[in-house]
């Protein structure tokens, strides 16, 4: 059996980065930027005030000095003369310092009577004047790849900047497993569970930045399988849930091979996820999850959103495990890698007692998987531990 490091190695080199495509900025949250964007414009374009107030001349403020307002300043109508002595400018914030101030007095710190305007107040030394460019200079980069954030989103617009260049969504086929499936909502035989596991992993696909199409259910049989498969088309990735361990039911190997799987692995050295297999099909790549719903979901965190940001052309995507103090002390571990389902709360980590792979309800209560190395001795209440954060 290999590891799980081997294995999301070998996932990767299943996939390719995904060609880019021209979306609006409106569109662009949460997508991967694939080209540096340069601004187009100085921001402010030119010098600004902060605050609303009176444009003058620096070195004539001092409380009881007097002015003659000459005009006004507005965001949008700049005031087009030029401030001489003993003369000053309304000036609002945002507006455009006119040629000749470079200082703007606030509103509250003065008197206005007519146009004959008295500082009362000590205006202190800051300008409230933004310099041109002091944001951002034609030029300046965004830099690719990254997952554009809000902000990302914000400075790009003020660098007017309306489309912008990001990889296409990897289009990814999920497909559940098993005649006891039904789906939400429909009414289950007597022996018939709720499929559950494609609405987590379809979350948690999307989450990563791919788009996902939910198949039907398919049976344990070869044919329909196959026509679960040819639903597949076109799919950049297809993802099976059940089916890939031993037992008489579980055809999705055999299934995907008489479709010409070229298989790259089956099984890692990992708890839970052992029965995980992984390959090529046709143009795409195929991953068969094991069906235990916590199964699932672990191998989610550890190999498809890490698949997905890699095809993605994210440059950081194995899963980042952080350290806590165990409070609550650990038997040895087995021979294969532990995520074990665990609560991190401000007194440390602990794991929950019952760690079936079927528990979706304290799958659900987790906030981390607490991971234990392959023969980690027994750990007791105080030492540092790893875990992912979920
Ligand atoms: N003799 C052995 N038996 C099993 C082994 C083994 O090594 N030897 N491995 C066990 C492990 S570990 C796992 S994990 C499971 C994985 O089996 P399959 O991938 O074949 O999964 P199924 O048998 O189809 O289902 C397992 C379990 O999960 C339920 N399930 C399946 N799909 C869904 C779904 N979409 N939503 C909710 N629940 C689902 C299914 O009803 C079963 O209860 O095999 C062990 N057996
Ligand atoms: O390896 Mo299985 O995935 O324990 O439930």
């Amino acid at each position: 059996m290999i590891t799980v490091e081997e294995a999301r190695q070998l996932l990767f080199g299943l996939v390719a980065t995904m060609p880019e495509e021209q979306v609006a900025l409106a569109d662009a949250a949460g997508r991967v930027l694939m080209r540096d964007v340069k601004a187009e414009r100085d921001q402010p374009p030119f010098a600004a005030s902060s605050m609303d107030g009176y444009a003058l001349k620096s070195a004539e403020v001092e409380r009881h000095a007097m002015f003659k307002v000459i005009g006004e300043a507005a965001a949008g109508q700049r005031f087009t003369g030029t401030v001489g002595p003993g003369q000053a400018v309304r000036i609002f914030t945002g507006a455009p310092v006119p040629e000749g101030a470079d200082f703007v007095v606030i509103q509250e710190d003065t008197d206005l009577r007519g146009d004959l305007l008295t500082i009362t107040e000590d205006p202190g030394q800051k300008t409230n004047i933004r310099p041109a460019g002091v944001d951002f200079t034609i030029g300046d980069t965004v830099s690719a790849p990254r997952v554009l954030s809000p902000e990302d989103l914000a400075l790009l617009a003020a660098m007017n900047v309306p489309f912008v260049s990001v990889a296409t969504k990897p289009q990814i086929a999920l497909i559940a497993t098993g005649n006891e499936l039904v789906m939400p909502g429909e009414a289950p035989g007597p022996d018939q569970i709720i499929a559950s596991n494609s609405f987590g992993i379809k979350a948690l696909l999307e989450k990563a930045g791919a788009h996902v199409r939910m198949l039907p259910v398919a049976q344990d049989t070869l044919s329909s399988l196959e026509t679960a498969f040819g639903l597949a088309e076109g799919a950049d990735l297809v993802v099976t849930i059940g089916g890939a361990s031993v037992g008489d039911y579980d055809l999705v190997a055999e299934a995907s091979q008489r479709l010409g799987l070229e298989q790259s692995f089956y099984k890692v050295l990992m708890r839970p996820g052992k029965p995980l297999m992984a390959g090529r099909l046709g143009d795409a790549a195929m991953i068969g999850l094991p069906g235990n719903p916590v199964s699932a979901m672990v191998c989610g965190y550890l190999f498809l959103v890490p698949l997905v940001k890699k095809m993605l052309g994210i440059q950081t995507v194995d899963p980042i495990l952080h350290q806590a103090i165990l409070s609550k002390a650990l038997p040895p571990n087995g021979p294969r890698e532990h995520y074990m389902r665990a609560r991190l709360e401000s007194d440390g980590i602990r794991a929950f007692e019952d760690q079936d792979s079927s528990l979706l309800s304290v799958l659900a209560r987790s906030n981390a998987l607490l991971m234990r190395p392959p023969n980690d001795p027994a750990r007791a209440a105080g030492e540092t531990v790893s875990y992912l954060p979920i």
